[in-house]
């Protein structure tokens, strides 16, 4: 049914789905997944408790992301992302774009760790995204307790997409092949300034937008400033002991032909001397995977409206095309520093 304006109104935040559920007895199973889909259609987006992510690792995450963004400026540019041709590192505020404007963030962004793919000439580009991670030398401890952070969050995130397979009428392993092996997993560690130190005809922290990949999972610090856009207008979606945020992205919206759509989102800056972390990790298939329409069953096709045709947002079922058009656009030092040819192709 379609919703009205005033029914969205009356909403005050996403719904909460127990991953304990989909392992229960049927009549749970059935509802969790009624629930996941019902959520990700209507919002794109919901609060995912019992997932079974350890608590530990979480808070070390956190300490250890606190630990890196208190490094002395010249410790964090050692590591910074126009150094790497992969996208890797450290960004600083300002430097990130969204839709054109500055996101007023600090990050780090840390990939599944693989070796650079020999490349050459014939090439194809999504090749440039793999490759290994910067890290600072001054923070040893990092990269053991992120790589173990995003192994946990890789576990639980293929859970999850094997349970929106099995809500949209698919058998579980419907997505495995473009996942098998050699997902794309990418861990971003962020800082939000307060509204103090930033520009103060800005209050964005990160710009509206869509993730590239299949599913997000954000793990916020104690601070909100997360908003889902509805037809009603931006959502907050503050954080919530015991939870994470999951969001549905771009190659869902072109598996599902559009019965899903990516939510889009955004973070507003935080008051004056208050500052906000939070840890994003973004599922991606395979870089050279062809993302699938799936057969959807005729009552959930019928509502299937297509993927968003937006010009400035393209979207590629090449999942290589797709998550390099993001990396491209986002940092455009590093789009110009080490993929210029592609920027001259695409101009
Ligand atoms: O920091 C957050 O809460 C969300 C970040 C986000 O949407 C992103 O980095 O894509
Ligand atoms: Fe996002």
């Amino acid at each position: 049914m379609a919703r009205t304006a005033a029914s969205a109104a009356a909403e005050t935040t996403v719904p909460i789905l127990d991953l304990r559920r989909l392992h229960g007895s049927g009549e749970e199973r059935a509802a969790f997944l009624a629930g996941l889909r019902a959520a990700i259609r209507r919002f794109g987006a919901f609060y995912l408790s019992g997932h079974g992510v350890d608590p530990d690792l979480v808070a070390q995450g956190f300490a250890l992301s606190r630990r890196f963004f208190a490094l002395p400026d010249a410790e964090k540019l050692a590591i910074e992302m126009v150094h790497s041709p992969h996208f890797r590192g450290y960004t600083r505020p300002g430097w990130e774009r969204t839709r054109g404007l500055a996101d007023w963030r600090e990050q780090v962004d840390i990939g599944s760790e693989r070796p650079a793919l020999p490349g050459g000439p014939d090439a194809p580009a999504w090749q440039r995204l793999e490759g290994p991670n910067q890290w600072p030398a001054a923070l040893p401890e990092l990269r053991p307790g992120i790589l173990a952070l995003q192994a946990a969050l890789t576990e639980v995130t293929l859970r999850l997409l094997r349970a929106v397979s099995l809500a949209v009428g698919q058998r579980e392993d419907a997505l495995d092949p473009i996942v098998a092996e050699r997902p794309t997993q990418l861990v971003k560690l962020i800082r939000y300034p307060g509204h103090d130190a930033v520009p103060e005809d800005s209050s964005q922290g990160v710009g509206p937008h869509k993730d590239s990949g299949l599913l997000t999972l954000v793990l916020q610090h104690e601070r909100g400033g997360l908003q889902i856009e509805t037809p009603a207008g931006w959502l907050d979606v503050p954080p919530r002991p015991g939870t994470v945020v999951v969001n549905a992205g771009e190659l869902l919206e072109l598996a599902t032909d559009g019965y899903f759509r990516a939510a889009v989102h955004r973070v507003v800056t935080p008051p004056a001397g208050v500052e906000r972390l939070s840890i994003a990790f973004f599922l991606g298939a395979r870089l050279d995977a062809r993302v699938p329409v799936l057969p959807l069953p005729p009552d959930l096709k019928a509502e299937a409206r297509g993927p968003e045709r937006d010009p400035l947002n393209p979207l590629f079922h090449d999942v290589g095309a797709n998550a390099l058009k993001g990396r491209l656009r986002s940092h455009p030092d590093v789009a110009s520093r080490h993929h210029a040819d592609l920027l001259a192709a695409t101009a």
